[in-house]
């Protein structure tokens, strides 16, 4: 076995740890980074990019069947799904090839292939061919689907995220188990696709919504494209010969439905199982995940730092850079450790309408707050630019707190929330109150003014600021 002795080693080539290694690497030449499986990062290859392409052909089909509300009559759509698919694989490709590159152009004795796992607190062997010794590591292992037993009887046609993208066509139906983030964005798409989609929940939730004006909103809308069983008591699950069989109860009901394909989205676990993470020396808590600091991504008071999805705290790819950059500056600084900058949180759903979430949830708000806090809202059925092109579809909700009418965070279902979530987290950032917000400029006629009408609902009943106008006619109609 090869011996290596190093400053930092990091476990992982994902977004964390190639951030992670590039701070450490200011500090240090002694470095490696670990990669177990393939370069290209799970962002790249199986999550955001090829999610989000799958989505934009679905969007498109979906406004063009829309064109006629307009008087623009595009004919009958028809949708082609090995072009489809060979455009989000070969975009998906696109998007990896410089990651892959990127990492290929690093150092040799910089990089390592093979599973790496502890041997002891400062030992990883990696592969069964190289033993390393370091004096900081970082985790940056990502996390992988969670699969429910009861799904894996649908054998062949159990499907994950990463299988969906290799598709060469589209199937004729499909039973999405999970309706989180990634079940209603690709559960949605393929609807938009002419796939038949139900979708399959346990908990009554949608989209990872904490609002619950804003989740049944959001399941009213939903339903009205495809079919939803949001608390479904799944009774069987078999590999028959036309497909899958699904058998569920629901309100009262015995159900049986048989599909293409069984897409398991029921959330994500973190990829510290076969680290043999008991020989790292750190405390583990009662799920066997290391206690850590967010701020400083330390493990205890150990050499060993935690970034990005596998300290499942906050599995966004944003974060998972931040917390990169955190975890390798810590590593290479080591032993000084400083706190980094965690940023407002910040959420987005990719479908249509889209779904936000910004600073604090209504929960979280009410528990900060202890109850002394108020919510505005705005529907965008009459909002004015959203009727121009018709996408009136949606509900906001802002949270203030009562006294100092601080802006503590919102939660969206509605058109534009990609954009409307960045302004609404930029102003919690910046601590900023309701009236403050208030006072910023507003043009017209856009979707912003509807988030005007939520702060000046929020405004009324945290009665603060000036007593809002009658009819709220400020600049123009439909504001
Ligand atoms: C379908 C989908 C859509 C998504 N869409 C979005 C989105 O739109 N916006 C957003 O912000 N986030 C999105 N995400 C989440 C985002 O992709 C993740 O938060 C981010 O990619 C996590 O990066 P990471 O570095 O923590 O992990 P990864 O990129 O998964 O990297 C971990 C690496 O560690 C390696 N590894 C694991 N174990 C070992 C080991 N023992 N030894 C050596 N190497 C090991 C893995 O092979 C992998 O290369 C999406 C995720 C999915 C699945
Ligand atoms: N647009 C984005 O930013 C984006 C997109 C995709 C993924 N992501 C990230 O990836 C993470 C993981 O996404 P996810 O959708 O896998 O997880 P999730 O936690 O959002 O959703 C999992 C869903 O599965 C349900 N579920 C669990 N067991 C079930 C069962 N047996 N049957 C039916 N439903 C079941 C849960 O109740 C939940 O609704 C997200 O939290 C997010 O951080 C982000």
């Amino acid at each position: 076995m090869d011996k290596r002795e190093v400053d930092v080693a990091v476990i992982g080539a994902g977004t964390a740890g190639m951030v992670a290694y590039q701070r450490a690497r200011r500090a240090t030449d002694r470095i490696v980074l670990i990669e177990g499986d393939q370069y290209g990062t799970t962002c790249a290859r199986v999550g955001c990019m090829p999610s989000k392409l799958l989505i934009a052909a679905a969007e498109r089909a979906h406004q063009v069947r829309q064109a006629d509300a307009f008087g623009v009559l595009p004919g009958d759509v028809r949708i082609d799904g090995p072009a489809v698919m060979a455009r989000v694989r070969e975009e998906r490709d696109r998007f990896v090839a410089p990651v892959v590159r990127s990492m290929e152009s690093l150092p040799q004795e910089h990089r390592l292939m093979g599973h790496a796992r502890f041997v002891d607190i400062h030992r990883l062997v990696v592969g069964d061919h190289t033993e390393v010794t370091a004096g900081r590591i970082v985790i940056a292992t990502g996390s992988r689907p969670n699969i429910p037993g009861i799904l894996k009887e649908a054998k062949d046609r159990l499907v994950v995220n990463d299988d969906v993208f290799d598709w060469r066509d589209l199937p004729s139906s499909v039973a999405v188990f999970g309706p989180g983030v990634i079940g209603v964005e690709l559960g949605q798409a393929l609807s938009r696709l002419g796939v038949k989609v139900r979708m399959f929940g346990v908990s009554g939730g949608i989209g990872g919504i904490q609002d619950e004006k804003v989740r049944e909103y959001a399941l009213d809308t939903f339903r009205e494209e495809f079919a939803i069983s949001p608390k479904a008591d799944t009774r069987r699950v078999e590999r028959i010969e036309e497909g899958v069989r699904i058998s569920w109860s629901e309100g009262g009901k015995e159900h049986q439905q048989t599909f293409d394909y069984l897409l398991a989205a029921t959330g994500r676990r973190p990829n510290i199982d076969h680290l043999d993470i008991q020989n790292a020396g750190i405390e583990l808590d009662e799920r066997g995940m290391p206690e850590f600091d967010p701020f400083t991504l330390r493990c205890g008071d150990s050499h060993i730092f935690i970034a990005g999805d596998v300290n499942n705290d906050r599995p966004l790819l944003h974060e998972a850079a931040d917390e990169g950059r955190i975890a390798g500056d810590n590593a290479g600084a080591w032993p000084e450790v400083r706190i980094g900058l965690r940023k407002t949180p910040m959420a987005v759903v990719f479908t249509e309408p889209q779904i936000a979430s910004v600073g604090l949830n209504i929960h979280q708000v009410d528990e900060r707050c202890q109850g002394c806090f108020a919510v505005g809202e705005v529907s965008f059925e009459d909002q004015g630019r959203s009727k121009v092109i018709g996408k009136n579809r949606g509900l906001l909700r802002v949270y203030g707190e009562h006294g100092s009418g601080l802006f503590m965070g919102a939660q969206m279902f509605g058109p534009a929330a990609e954009h409307i979530a960045h302004l609404l987290a930029w102003c919690v950032q910046k601590r900023m109150t309701v009236s403050e917000m208030l006072d910023m400029p507003f043009y017209h006629p856009v979707i912003e003014e509807g988030v005007r009408t939520a702060l000046k609902d929020l405004s009324k009943k945290l009665q603060i600021g000036p007593a809002p106008g009658e009819g709220g006619m400020d600049c123009g109609p439909g504001v």
